[in-house]
């Protein structure tokens, strides 16, 4: 491994925990194919590489974490548990212990520059944000677990900006990531719709949401990290990432859905009742639980994405590191659609 990171230059090196991710795979194909060396540190191991040195751990543990860190210049932490499983426990011990495990790993390893991927919706309370900047406060009553640790983990990354020891951070907050093999948005949509669960639409359509093309969020990450270094605007600060193109989320919906073929929602249901269904639902199936675990698709969360604007402003990311996307919204649309040919409507 250390004839590789000599090979790339001490400053191109780096390791992506949480590299087998949607995203993670997605960033170590870009920064490979911009001569990174790249290290990989995950729980699971999802593909084969000689490009890439493959660490597998549980990012949890400090010890594990250290090999995978030892001479490389930069870390991108998107690793995170899959939203939906919805697991109180386990979201504070990865998102939030174990990013705490990831910092001391950064500083005992020498590491220079860290690099979270956070997310837009940590100011999100389920109420309007239309334009958002990142000066909005944290939201007081998170959602859910998921968007709770999410807070706790990028509060304590941005608080480990250490200058006077060169230990740099920043946190990236993408919303709403698509692309090929994304393992949540479109395999889930595909399901309710191939579940009959995509007749309605949550209000009345008109409310804007971003969604980010997965290379454009990556390419925020490439962007972030060249960028990070003592003094500049990024230290100790997060950036949205997004495709700058909001656009009504059911219109997005349908986009894809017609995409692979199948009918678009074309009834209305209004939002407040859509939102607490969603919530008699979750509670009924929370006293279930211990007898039976059964997922809903309709959650309160999801409801409150489909029925309210969620739309972010990324200039700061433009001015600090000179983003803008590099797939525009109706590339990435055509290219994600085309990316799912097994999830395509069976033709009668
Ligand atoms: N998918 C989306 O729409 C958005 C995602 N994000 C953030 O982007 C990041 C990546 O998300 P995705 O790629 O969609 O998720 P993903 O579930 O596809 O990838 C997450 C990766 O983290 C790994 N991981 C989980 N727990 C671990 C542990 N204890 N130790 C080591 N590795 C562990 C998993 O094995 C997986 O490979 C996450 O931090 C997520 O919060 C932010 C905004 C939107
Ligand atoms: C069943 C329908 C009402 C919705 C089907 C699509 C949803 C599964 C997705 C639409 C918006 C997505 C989204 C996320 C996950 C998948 C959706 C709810 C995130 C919660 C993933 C993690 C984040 O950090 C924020 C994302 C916001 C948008």
């Amino acid at each position: 491994m250390a004839t590789r990171l000599r090979a790339a230059g001490a400053g191109r090196s780096c390791t992506v925990i949480g590299g087998s991710g949607f995203l993670g795979q997605h960033m170590v194909e870009q920064l490979l194919a911009k001569g990174y060396s790249v290290n990989v540190f995950d729980i699971h191991k999802r593909f084969e590489s000689d490009q890439v040195t493959f660490f597998l751990g549980d990012l949890c543990d400090k010890e594990a974490l250290l090999p995978a860190l030892r001479g490389v210049a930069v870390v991108f932490h998107c690793a995170s548990p899959a939203p939906a499983s919805d697991n109180r426990e386990l979201f504070y011990r990865v998102n939030f212990t174990g990013t705490k495990a990831v910092i001391e790993a950064c500083r005992e390893a020498g590491v220079q520059k860290l690099v979270l991927t956070s997310s837009a919706s940590v100011v999100f309370e389920g109420t309007d944000i239309k334009n958002g900047s990142e000066d909005l406060p944290y939201a007081q009553k998170p959602i859910d677990y998921y968007t709770e640790t999410k807070i706790l983990q990028e509060k304590e990354v941005l608080s480990a900006n250490d200058p006077d020891n060169n230990f740099f951070t920043t946190a990236i907050r993408p919303h709403g990531i698509f692309g090929p093999r994304d393992p949540q948005l479109v395999p889930i949509l595909v399901q309710a719709a191939r579940s009959g669960k995509m007749k309605f639409i949550i209000g009345d359509g008109k409310n804007l949401v971003d969604f980010t093309y997965v290379e454009n969020v990556v390419h925020g990450h490439i962007l972030a990290a060249e960028k990070l270094h003592k003094g500049s605007a990024l230290c100790g600060k997060a950036f949205h990432i997004t495709n700058d193109e909001p656009i009504p989320f059911w219109t997005f919906m349908s986009r894809i859905l017609t995409g692979l073929d199948y009918d678009p929602p074309k009834y209305h249901i209004p939002y407040w009742l859509a939102y607490y269904l969603a919530l008699l639902l979750s509670l009924l199936l929370a006293l279930l639980r211990p007898l039976v675990t059964i997922k809903a698709t309709f959650t309160p969360m999801r409801v409150a994405l489909a029925g309210t604007f969620h739309y972010y402003s990324c200039e700061r990311a433009k001015r600090a590191m000179g983003y803008s996307p590099v797939v525009s919204l109706d590339e990435a649309i055509a290219r994600t659609v085309q990316s799912y040919p097994g999830l395509r409507r069976a033709r009668a």
